[in-house]
C-alpha cells in the first residue's frame, strides 16, 4: 500500500474538535498523509512521516470536502423566465415545479443522466465531493423510477422525493395520487433509493398525507428526510422530529416549539440560503437555532426552480452575511453539518481512518471562503485521494 503526503498547508480545518481552536480544530502548518483513500495521518508539518510520494501544496489552506445534503439533479427545461418574474415581484409558489414535471417526463434516461452529471462536475470544481441526488420532477410511477436509477447511478445518496408536488392529472385528486405513490411508486423505486423525502407545505403535501408518504417509505428500508417550513410555518419541522428523520430542510419558518424540537432531537436543520436569495424569501435565522442547540447543515439545493447553482461557497457567503453564522459555523455546516444530515461518519473531516475528501484553496485559511464572496478560489479537489479537479495554471 503506498502512501502519499500532502506537505505545506498553511491552515487545516479537521473537524476534529481535539485539535486547536474550537469545532473545527484547525492545524496551522500542517500536512496530511493519505493510504490507500483514506487518511491515515494529519499534524504539523514539521513532524510529518515519510510517505512514497509527496504534493507540495505551497502554504494553501485545506479542509475537507463540502457535503452536499440537499440536491435536485434529476430534471429537464429551463425556468429562467420563472427567476426574472420573481425579481420583478411574482412570489415563488410550490406550483412551479409543474413546469419542470413536463419537461423532465418528455426528456430521455441519457438527457436526464447528462445533465445530472454536468451539474455533478459543477459541484466538484466548486469544491462538493458528496452530492446527495433527490428526484421529484417525474411525480408518476415511470418517471420517477428512471429518475431515481439515474440518481443511484450518479450518487450513493439518491433520494426519492416521491411527493414534490401532485402532477397536473392529479391536481384536484391529492388522495389518489398519495395512494398510487404508496402502492406503487415506493414499492418500485425503493431498491434504489437510500432516502424518502416529501414536500410538507402549503400548496404541495399536507402533514398527513406527508406522514402517510414518509411511513411507506420507512416500511421499505428507507430513511426519511422533509422539506419542511420552507415558505409558511406549518408542520415539516415536527413531523420530521416525530418521525425521527435525518434532516428537515429550509426551516425558515420556526416557532418556538420549531426550535426546541430539533434541538432536542438528532434531525439535523438544513439550511438552503441559496433558495431564499433566488426567490427573494426571507433567510432562515440560523443564529437562534445554533444557540439552541440545534445540529445545522448547510446546503445549495441545486435545482432549476429556487436555486439554480451548485457553489457551496456561495452558500457560505451567504450563510455568513446573511443567516448570522460565523465564519467558522458555515464552513463546519458544509462539510461535517451535511456529514450528519446524510448520516455519514466517514466524509466531512479529516481524521484518521476517514475518507481522503478535501479541497485546497488559493487562500491562507478557511475564512477567505466568507470573505472574498464570488471569488473561485478553489485550486484542487480530491476524492478518496485521487484527484478530483485542479485549477488549470495560467
Ligand atoms: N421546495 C421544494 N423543492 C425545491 C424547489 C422546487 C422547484 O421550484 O422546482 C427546493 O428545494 O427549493
Ligand atoms: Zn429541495
Amino acid at each position: 500500500m503506498s502512501s502519499h503526503l500532502f506537505a505545506n498547508i498553511s491552515s487545516l480545518v479537521t473537524n476534529d474538535a481535539s485539535h486547536e481552536r474550537g469545532a473545527l480544530g484547525v492545524i496551522d502548518n500542517a500536512a496530511v498523509v493519505v493510504e490507500d483513500g483514506r487518511i491515515a495521518w494529519v499534524g504539523e508539518v514539521a513532524q510529518a512521516p515519510d510517505a512514497d510520494s509527496s504534493t507540495d501544496l505551497d502554504h494553501r489552506a485545506v479542509l475537507p470536502g463540502f457535503v452536499e445534503s440537499h440536491s435536485h439533479l434529476i430534471f429537464a427545461g429551463d425556468r429562467s423566465h420563472d427567476f426574472a418574474a420573481r425579481m420583478e415581484g411574482t412570489k415563488y409558489s410550490a406550483g412551479g415545479i409543474r413546469y419542470t414535471i413536463e419537461q423532465t417526463r418528455a426528456a430521455s434516461p441519457e438527457q436526464l443522466e447528462n445533465n445530472a452529471r454536468k451539474l455533478l462536475d459543477e459541484y466538484a470544481r466548486s469544491g462538493s465531493t458528496t452530492v446527495e441526488i433527490k428526484t421529484g420532477y417525474g411525480q408518476s410511477a415511470e418517471s420517477e423510477l428512471t429518475g431515481i436509477q439515474v440518481a443511484s447511478s450518479c450518487s450513493d445518496e439518491a433520494t426519492l422525493l416521491a411527493a414534490h408536488v401532485a402532477p397536473p392529472e392529479y391536481a384536484d385528486k391529492h388522495d389518489e395520487y398519495v395512494q398510487m405513490v404508496v402502492d406503487r411508486m415506493i414499492p418500485e423505486c425503493a431498491p434504489h433509493a437510500k432516502w424518502i423525502d416529501v414536500f410538507c407545505e402549503k400548496g404541495a403535501f399536507t402533514e398527513d398525507e406527508s406522514r402517510t408518504v414518509l411511513k411507506a417509505g420507512m416500511e421499505h428500508g428507507l430513511i426519511p428526510r422533509v422539506h419542511g417550513n420552507q415558505l409558511t410555518y406549518g408542520a415539516g419541522v415536527q413531523l420530521a422530529v416525530e418521525l425521527g428523520a435525518a434532516s428537515v430542510d429550509h426551516v425558515v419558518y420556526l416557532s418556538d416549539a420549531d426550535v426546541d424540537a430539533l434541538a432536542n432531537s438528532s434531525t439535523v436543520a438544513t439550511v438552503l440560503p441559496g433558495a431564499d436569495f433566488s426567490t427573494r424569501n426571507d433567510y432562515p435565522n440560523a443564529r437562534r437555532l445554533i444557540d439552541a442547540g440545534a445540529t445545522v447543515a448547510l446546503g445549495a439545493d441545486c435545482n432549476p426552480g429556487t436555486s439554480f447553482t451548485t457553489s457551496i461557497p456561495f452558500c457560505i457567503a451567504l450563510a455568513v452575511r446573511d443567516l448570522h453564522m460565523s465564519p467558522d459555523e458555515a464552513v463546519w455546516a458544509a462539510t461535517a453539518g451535511g456529514a450528519a444530515a446524510l448520516q455519514r461518519t466517514d466524509i466531512g473531516s479529516l481524521t484518521v481512518g476517514a475518507r481522503a475528501n478535501f479541497i485546497a484553496l488559493d487562500a491562507p485559511n478557511h475564512l477567505h471562503l466568507a470573505y472574498r464572496p464570488g471569488v473561485d478560489l478553489i485550486s484542487g479537489v480530491w476524492r478518496d485521494g485521487a484527484s478530483l479537479y485542479e485549477r488549470r495554471s495560467a
